[in-house]
């Protein structure tokens, strides 16, 4: 049982800054995902914890004691790469057993056993990585990093070489698999479905910063900026650019031209000051019912996309956003006037110089 500590790392690679003052603690049997966009950093903080890069400024500190000058066997480290990275000569069983140090033969048979049960790899244990899977290779890789009992278990977007089917089974199967281990667990994904699938926590990184830690839900309800809004979500948050005022106490703003309640009622530092608006396509209400509140707009196109019916929206002002709908609750088609609605609560703004969200609807308040 280890925690595991990043204090204010830093790590550049010439003009690149890769790390900016990283801090983030995983407890012991947490789950933490590390999520953000290509070249966001994720891997490099990986292997700044693994031993394979050193950090310019900060520590690393495992079960409270810094390892930065530790050799990377010492570390106490599990670690699975999507490349597998499995030695070619050696069968699954050698792979799975070089992830345990200093154990005698017959120790070294009931665990590779019992882990490869637990795997589901037991009838492969015999063949190369050639004669394996991608998913099996998958599998043989994680058994390989949990076998020695790592406290700290590093994992780089294990499932990306994988086909969907076993990614989607793996998303579910590998929570109660992690947390069996106790160890402090860093999941490094580039897939925003992923990370909610798996993790306790998210760790956004966008260009080497940690721009928001926190739940999963939290996340989606609550993102930090506008950054953060369009990585989680697909179709992506909807946005247009309002200037929220006043009105009998409550927060208003003209959107696409009609004046809509943004029932953010204690945001007087945003009135008359240009915001972003974001509502979630899930939020967004396509129906042929007028009155207040209610935004004209023409549906464009339709795209059955996951079950869902996405929708292709203009304004009067050409202005364009998405709804994501139950088929069964679109009520009209392509080239129909419509109305668009959504609830005051599903909007969220954000500063518009900064990116930064402002305020906290009353619905979505953390409990
Ligand atoms: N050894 C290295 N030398 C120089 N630059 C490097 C090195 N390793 C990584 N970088 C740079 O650091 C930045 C972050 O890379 P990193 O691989 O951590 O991104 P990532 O978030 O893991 O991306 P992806 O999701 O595509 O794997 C990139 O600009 C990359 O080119």
């Amino acid at each position: 049982m280890a925690r595991l500590e990043l204090k204010a790392v830093d790590k550049t690679f010439g003009a690149v800054s890769c790390a900016r003052g990283v801090s983030l603690t995983v407890e012991p049997g947490e789950i933490v995902a590390v999520f953000g966009p290509s070249g966001s950093g994720k891997t490099v903080l990986l292997r700044m914890i693994a031993g394979m890069f050193e950090p310019d400024e900060g520590d690393i500190l495992i079960g409270g004691r810094s390892i930065v000058d530790a050799p990377p066997e010492q570390r106490g480290i599990g670690m699975a790469f999507q490349n597998f990275a499995l030695f070619p000569h050696m069968s699954a069983r050698d792979n799975i057993a070089s992830g345990l140090r200093g154990t005698g033969a017959a120790d070294i048979t009931t665990k590779v056993a019992a882990m490869s049960r637990l795997l589901k790899i037991e009838h492969v244990l015999g063949h190369k990585p050639r004669e394996l899977s991608n998913g099996q290779k998958q599998r043989t890789a994680l058994a390989r990093a949990l076998i020695g009992n790592p406290g700290v278990l590093l994992l780089d977007d294990p499932l990306r070489n994988v086909d969907a089917k076993l990614r989607y089974e793996m998303r579910l199967e590998l929570p109660s698999l992690l947390r069996r281990s106790s160890a402090a667990v860093l999941y490094v994904t580039q897939d925003y479905r992923e990370a909610m699938a798996i993790a306790d926590r998210i760790a956004v990184l966008i260009n080497g910063r940690l721009v928001q830690v926190a739940r999963p839900e939290d996340i989606y309800a609550r993102p930090a900026s506008v950054a953060v809004a369009r990585l989680f979500g697909d179709p992506s948050i909807n946005l247009s650019e309002v200037t929220p005022v006043p009105e009998q106490g409550r927060l208003t703003a003209a959107v696409a031209g009609t004046q809509i309640r943004l029932d953010a009622d204690e945001l007087p530092s945003v009135t008359r000051e240009r915001c972003w608006l974001g509502v979630r396509p899930d939020d967004v209400v396509v129906t042929r019912q007028g009155g207040e509140g209610a935004i004209p707009a023409r549906i464009v196109a339709v795209t059955p996309i996951h079950e869902r019916a996405v929708v292709l929206l203009r304004f009067a002002d050409e202005s364009e956003w998405l709804a994501a709908l139950a088929p069964e609750a679109l009520e009209a088609g392509a080239d129909e006037d419509v109305f668009v609605r959504f609830a005051p609560d599903a909007a969220l703004l954000f500063d518009h110089a900064t990116g930064e969200r402002i305020g906290v609807p009353p619905r979505r308040q953390a409990a």
